[in-house]
């Protein structure tokens, strides 16, 4: 095993074998805890902090190394990890460490080659059942990422039918199939999906999947060592060449160039190609012409961010694969409406709120949803406007929007005038002179008398009462 070891280090025992905690360590830490069972703590809040993707390209291979009184050490595999873990990760990882234990003050990234992961690694989340396996070049298929584990709705349906076409390994009329949609919609997912189900479907399919990154960094190499042959046939010869993220290739010339040959071949000697990127492909700026006129050739479909049904379902079709996780609907419904911007972030609060449940031994409810999610909602928290205040209300009283920005003094535009006016206030940043003027251009003191009004009014009147909270729930849904 080549350590990097320095004086002073303290090897862990588990780095080495891969086997039980790291027992020899443990005494420089405060309480009870041995740094293994911390590490693994940590490991699984940075699983569910950055999403499996991140975690498993760039957190998962880390190993504990030693632990000295102040100092954690931790083992990436190539200079490379190490240096991207230090400049994007690091900081992050000194935090978690000194939350675990006050004692700790620094985190250190050294070069482990001999290193592997431990066995004990995955503690949110059991191994899945299938043997993880290499395609013949290019990056790992996820296991969990398969057609059974996709959830279909409208959103993805044209991009999940499309994908099944591919990988059932019959004639296809179309070739590539550009998958597009913003981040964490389930591009990546659908394409190691095809790539498990056309192995199965055709035995001996040579399958490579990998970003488009990895394709410039592969390319780059074998130019510098002069074997850019090897590098195109191992290419060329895949009967599935699934390539994400394209967009990573913008303005990148000669591995553009390099990645419209690879194409073309693919293309002409009718095997399966597959790409994603993050934008349609006439938004792709900085991709050549030449590049994109292949694309529409093909297939282009697109994956739009879930609704609530499709989230909801998600969930459940997460949770299902979480044994022993007990999420209740109150708390699924809750994440479904709050989580809005993508499947991954979904996921991972998902995953936060059962790791950490698992943690500190407490059941989830609402409650604990909301707290541990605190930062995650409050990012997501919806800016309220006051248009929308306005439109609401006048539907809940069954009046004119025009009614109620009139100057009308009757008591059934007056009272739901003065409800918005409070809701503006109290849902809103805005200040009273704002809302004065967004209700046809009102005095602030109008505004503060309606506030003050609505808020004794409250206090009395029970049925005012519940229109405001079902208001407020009606707009802050
Ligand atoms: N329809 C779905 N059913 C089940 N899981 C999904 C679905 N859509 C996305 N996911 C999950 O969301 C996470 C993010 O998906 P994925 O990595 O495939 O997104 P992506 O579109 O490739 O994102 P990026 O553009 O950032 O690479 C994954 O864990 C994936 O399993």
């Amino acid at each position: 095993m080549t350590h990097g070891k320095q004086a002073g280090d303290r090897v862990v025992p588990s780095a080495q074998t891969g086997r039980g905690p790291a027992q020899g360590v443990s005494m420089f830490l405060s309480g009870t805890d041995s740094a293994e069972s911390i590490w693994q703590t940590i490991r699984a809040h940075l699983r569910a902090e950055y999403g499996a993707r991140t975690y498993d390209s760039w957190l998962k291979p880390l190993a504990l190394v030693s632990v000295d009184a102040d100092t954690v050490t931790l083992g990436s595999p190539t200079h490379f990890t190490a240096d991207w873990i230090r400049n994007h990760f690091a900081e992050r990882l000194r935090l978690l460490w000194s939350a675990q234990s006050a004692s700790i003050q620094a985190v250190r990234i050294i070069v482990e080659n001999g290193l592997k992961t431990t066995a004990a690694a995955e503690p949110v989340h059991p191994a899945p059942a299938t043997v993880r396996e290499e395609t013949a070049f290019g990056v790992a298929l996820e296991p969990r990422y398969t057609f059974d584990s996709f959830v279909v709705g409208k959103a993805n349906e044209l991009a999940y039918n499309a994908a099944r076409t591919v990988a059932e390994g019959g004639p296809i009329d179309f070739n590539p199939l550009f998958l597009y949609g913003t981040t964490g919609l389930g591009k990546t997912h659908l394409m190691h999906a095809i790539g498990w189900h056309l192995r199965n479907a055709v035995p001996g399919a040579k399958v490579v999947y990998m970003s488009a990154e990895k394709f410039m960094v592969e390319f780059v190499s074998a130019i510098r060592d002069k074997d850019t042959l090897s590098f195109k046939q191992k290419l060329r010869t895949a009967d599935l060449l699934m390539i994400d993220d394209v967009q990573f290739i913008a303005g990148k010339d000669s591995t553009q160039e390099e990645f419209f040959h690879t194409m073309n071949e693919i293309i002409s000697a009718g095997k399966r190609l597959i790409i994603t990127a993050d934008r349609s492909p006439q938004n792709l700026e900085g991709i050549e012409n030449r590049i994109l006129s292949r694309l529409a050739w093909g297939l282009v479909a697109d994956i739009n961010p879930a609704d609530y049904e499709l989230r909801l379902s998600i969930l459940l079709e997460k949770i299902k694969r979480m044994p022993g996780a007990n999420v209740g609907e109150d708390v699924i419904d809750f994440l479904a409406r709050k989580i809005t911007s993508n499947v991954r972030e979904l996921e991972g609060a998902l995953n936060r709120i059962v790791a950490y449940s698992t943690l500190v031994g407490k059941p989830i409810d609402l409650d604990f949803a909301r707290q541990v999610l605190a930062d995650v909602l409050k990012a997501h928290d919806r800016k309220v406007t006051i248009d929308e205040i306005q439109r609401k209300v006048a539907d809940y009283y069954a009046i004119k929007l025009s009614d109620l920005l009139s100057a009308r003094r009757a008591r059934e535009v007056a009272r739901p005038r003065q409800v918005a006016m409070f809701l503006a206030k109290r849902l809103t940043p805005r200040s009273l002179p704002d809302i004065g003027r967004r209700f046809g251009g009102r005095d602030h003191t109008t505004v503060m008398h309606a506030v003050k009004r609505i808020e004794e009014l409250r206090a009395d009147d029970s049925e005012l009462d519940a229109d405001i909270t079902r208001l407020t729930r009606i707009i802050d849904a």
